[in-house]
């Protein structure tokens, strides 16, 4: 295990940052140019571990993928052409595409076997297996069909009308892709809006699916062609410099080219909430996803609540938040987030205990966390428990720590979703 000496005490973040494209739209340019039929190409593709592992799946299931830093070209084989995989699948840390991917094979004739590491392994999975098996897969896994080693036989499924137990992207996206291979109409009913990116990624391969505010449908039988993406930067990977442009003092900082799908931009409602000083800058060109500049300048925040259909479009930037809400005055509390304590740890409790270690005024609650601020950072060893969120956090909160030294165990997790991220923040100083 690694620990990296972080910076600390900084004032000024001053440059311009192009951030890594966006990792969910990555894993879906991956999984639907496979499926697709002629040759797709990826510009701006994530190259983080998580997508990587996605890209391997898929060359066992027989799909020729090319991957040189940024650029992919896949040769789609059609939802046919999947071939049989003669090894266990590895989806490493990411359960975007294990769940996904189940999606995708529930309407394939054969079997294959998944794994991942040991926070894939305690990830809740029968919010997919149990939808799958009622379209007909027959899928089993340890401890009833809920964790990782995960076995599937698909092939001749029919479609349901499915009311989402909890409000997750991944769960709706798996039961689409395995929609549109079964007989019939597959309807998936949100209790929140969550990302769309699969439905305008169905759209953009040439298929069709139809929205009516929560539900969404796709008829099965349908074929794919290949397309051009163009993956927008992540807005996921840019919240921690607009967390950090925020925050430490005297900072100014232009992110190119974030994505801002409707479904995505949470963290810019709360931090406009909280009187962050934000600019954003859409791009007018047509494209299946938005995206444009965004410029942050450091200014007094105060705490807010954030709850209801505002989570699912931040969940992920609910660490960073939390950070924030130390440098705002008065109180900040997030609930309606239970959703946080299965992803690649419990993000509740991991955001709590390691920023007390740094001296935050936080506490656990059943569905979130309550922040008290503002209160000043001192330096610690801390660690990202194998969360690249997590990690990332860490790093910028060290930024304003007085004090020891801090030290980040556990670095290498960031690689998961942005393998530059360091070079990055240092760019800044
Ligand atoms: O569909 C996706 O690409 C994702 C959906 C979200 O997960 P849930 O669907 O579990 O909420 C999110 O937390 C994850 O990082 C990526
Ligand atoms: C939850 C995340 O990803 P995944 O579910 O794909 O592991 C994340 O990137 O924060």
């Amino acid at each position: 295990m690694k620990a990296t000496k972080l910076n600390s005490n900084r004032v000024s973040l001053q440059g311009t940052i192009q951030v890594p494209g966006d990792k969910s739209i990555s894993h879906r340019a991956v999984m639907f140019g496979s499926v697709a039929q002629g040759t797709t190409t990826v510009e701006n593709f994530l190259p983080g571990e998580d997508c990587l592992s996605t890209i391997a799946c898929f060359q066992k299931l027989g799909v020729s993928i090319e991957q040189e830093g940024s650029s992919v070209t896949i040769e789609g084989v059609g939802f046919e052409g999947l071939q049989e995989p003669m090894e266990v699948l590895d989806v490493g840390n990411s359960g975007t595409t294990i769940r996904l991917l189940m999606g995708i094979l529930a309407g394939r004739p054969f079997h294959a076997v998944f794994t991942g590491d040991e926070s894939i392994a305690k990830r809740p999975m029968t919010r997919v297996t149990v939808p799958l098996a009622q379209m007909g897969a027959r899928i089993s896994g340890r401890k009833d069909g809920e964790f990782t080693p995960i076995s599937i036989s698909g092939g001749g499924l029919k479609g349901i009308h499915y009311p989402l137990p909890v409000a997750s992207a991944q769960v709706k996206s798996s039961i689409l892709l395995a929609g549109l291979q079964a007989e019939g109409t597959t309807t998936v009913v949100e209790p929140e809006k969550t990302r769309d990116h699969t439905e305008r990624m169905i759209k953009m391969f040439g298929g069709s699916v139809s929205s009516e505010g929560n539900e969404i449908s796709v008829q099965g039988g349908q074929k794919l062609a290949a397309a051009r993406v163009m993956v927008p930067g992540d807005i996921s990977s840019a919240a921690f410099f607009l967390a950090a442009g925020a925050i430490v003092p005297g900072s100014r900082i232009k992110l190119l080219n974030v994505g801002l799908n409707p479904t995505r931009t949470g963290i810019l409602d709360a931090l406009q909430e909280m009187g962050a000083d934000i600019e954003v800058l859409p791009y007018e060109t047509e494209n299946a996803e938005p995206a444009g500049d965004i410029i942050v300048q450091t200014s007094d925040l105060k705490g807010i609540t954030i709850e209801g259909e505002l989570i699912p479009r931040l969940i992920d930037e609910i660490p960073i938040i939390a950070l924030l809400a130390t440098q705002a005055e008065g109180r900040t509390l997030i609930k309606d987030a239970a959703e946080l304590k299965v992803k690649e740890t419990n993000r509740i409790d991991t955001v709590v205990k390691e920023l007390s270690k740094m001296g935050a005024e936080i506490e656990a609650t059943e569905d979130g966390m309550v922040i008290h601020g503002k209160t000043s950072l001192r330096g610690s060893t801390v660690s990202s428990h194998g969360d690249h969120r997590i990690g990332m956090m860490l790093a910028v909160a060290a930024l304003l720590a007085r004090g020891e030294d801090s030290y980040l165990e556990n670095s290498e997790a960031i690689a998961v979703s942005y393998p530059a991220f360091f070079e990055h923040l240092e760019s800044l100083f």
